[in-house]
């Protein structure tokens, strides 16, 4: 006889390397918590650091603080925190805002230097050469910027120093020709992306001059083109839990000439992203899903380091600048990742999202994955071993290669039975008009949770648990 399901997730649990990370989350006996997908769990060392924050850091140290207690530097430091965690080396991250707002500076800019109109602003070059340009053709060839690490020179014609140039006095948004001659007006997006991405790339499109096109994310490799300036695409689907493929779908795009920017909202600290290794060009991300960092916790912004000379944000705010505290009416782009900050970081989110991060210690992040496998693999084994057939449809692929760390089920009255799950103490989320999603966080999510969401979803379908 095959062993119990109940029995086999006690085995695993016991098994399990990741199983005493668990403890570093404040939740509770009775709740199977499978909605870190949408909100990650309370780190238990976040309230203590809150405390501190704004008591002392605020109470008593007051404006101090944006130096002794390292408020100003914060959105870079813990830029670096999350950094390993999305294959990144220091440097490259800052963080802030949320992810609409950083899909809004990523995709402009991603546009701007696919046009050669990012200019020569920015890391090594002095104030003569800070300059905008406008109008076409005057960037660095596409292709030496995309992939192949060139280093950006200056750019011909069009140029206006930075004391003189108005902000935002780029040509925009007649469609500019790239420095390789081509009509980079496109901007390629996810179709079946979460929504804010869509409706922000369309936007920024309509301010570069450009056309959007919504394909599905696995046809990119094969959409993007001439005229593509950039693609948008999500790592891994919010819907249906789909893990796209990073390095192909990267290559694909630098070999067209174009840029690629990632949403890794729903793989950040989840599997490993890779972003140096496989040349991703921008990527953005929120830190309230596998981050752990808390409701509405700031967004991070990813541009790797070649581009950064050539990073022209669409909200140059002061806290970009080189020296913010000159109050130079000029803009003068900081170094480095800071110039995708913008205004006052939120430093009691950055700082709770900063504690947050402490239970990675000692995690590596392909541990992560094999549990995030592991456990969704068996949580679909007791879902077919319960469930009688044809009442839920996993929409979820089953190869590894292609899944994130969640299981979507198509579901006949997905809404009503997600409720009676909660009714039950089995939290997941529901998204119309069919979903039942249930999210597996390795740090503390156990194979009993996975066993215990199945059977109770049996239950709940066939009517066996005689109610609430
Ligand atoms: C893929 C993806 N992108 C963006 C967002 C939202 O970003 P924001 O934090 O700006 O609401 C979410 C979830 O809310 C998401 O799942
Ligand atoms: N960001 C959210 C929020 O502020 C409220 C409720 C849910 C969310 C989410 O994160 C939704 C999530 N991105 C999703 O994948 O559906």
């Amino acid at each position: 006889m095959s062993e119990p399901m109940a029995a086999r997730a006690a085995r695993l649990d016991a098994a399990d390397e990741l199983a005493e990370v668990r403890d570093r989350f404040d939740l509770d006996d009775g709740v199977t918590y499978l909605d870190g997908n949408s909100l990650g769990a309370l780190p238990r060392g976040v309230p203590a650091r809150m405390a501190d924050v704004i008591g002392r850091e605020w109470g008593r140290l007051r404006i101090r603080s944006w130096e002794e207690s390292g408020w100003w530097t914060a959105p870079e430091r813990i830029g670096d925190r999350i950094a390993p965690l999305i294959g990144s080396a220091p440097g490259q991250v800052v963080v802030g805002d949320s992810t609409s707002v950083n899909v809004f500076k990523a995709v402009v800019a991603a546009v701007r230097i696919a046009q050669g109109r990012a200019g020569t602003v920015g890391a090594g070059m002095g104030e003569a050469a800070r300059t905008w340009t406008s109008g076409a053709g005057v960037g660095p060839a596409a292709g030496a910027i995309v992939g192949l690490g060139a280093p950006p020179g200056p750019t011909a014609g069009g140029s206006r120093g930075a004391a003189s140039a108005p902000v935002g006095a780029q040509a925009e948004p007649s469609p500019a020709r790239a420095g390789d001659g081509a009509l980079r007006d496109e901007v390629l997006v996810d179709a079946s992306t979460f929504p804010t991405d869509g409706y922000i790339a369309e936007s920024a499109a309509r301010l570069t001059g450009c056309r959007i096109r919504a394909v599905e994310a696995a046809d990119v490799p094969d959409a993007v083109g001439p005229r593509t300036a950039v693609a948008l695409v999500n790592h891994v689907d919010y819907r249906t839990g789909r893990l796209h493929d990073l390095p192909g779908t990267t290559a694909a795009v630098h070999a067209a000439g174009a840029l690629a920017v990632w949403d890794l909202c729903h793989s950040a600290g989840a599997l490993p992203v890779g972003l140096d290794e496989h040349g991703a060009d921008l990527a953005v991300g929120c830190t309230y899903k596998y981050l752990n960092g808390g409701p509405g916790s700031p967004a991070y912004l990813y541009v790797r380091r070649e581009l950064q000379p050539l990073f022209d944000s669409p909200l140059p705010g002061w806290n970009s600048h080189a020296d913010p505290f000159g109050m130079s009416p000029a803009y003068t782009p900081a170094d480095g990742a800071s110039r995708g900050r913008v205004g006052t970081p939120d430093i009691l989110s950055l700082l709770a999202l900063e504690a947050a991060l402490d239970v990675w210690e000692g995690v590596p992040i392909e541990a992560v994955r094999a549990k995030s496998l592991a456990l969704t693999d068996f949580f679909l084994e007791c879902v077919g071993s319960y469930v009688p057939p044809g009442r839920v449809e996993s929409i979820t692929p089953v190869p590894h290669g292609e899944r994130g760390s969640q299981v979507a089920l198509r579901c006949a009255g997905a809404g009503e039975v997600m409720r009676a799950l909660a009714e039950r103490g089995v939290v997941g989320d529901y998204r119309r008009p069919d979903v039942l999603r249930f999210g597996f966080t390795p740090l503390y999510t156990s194979y009993a949770d996975a066993e215990h969401a199945a059977r109770v979803l049996a239950e709940v379908l066939t009517g066996t648990d005689g109610g609430a």
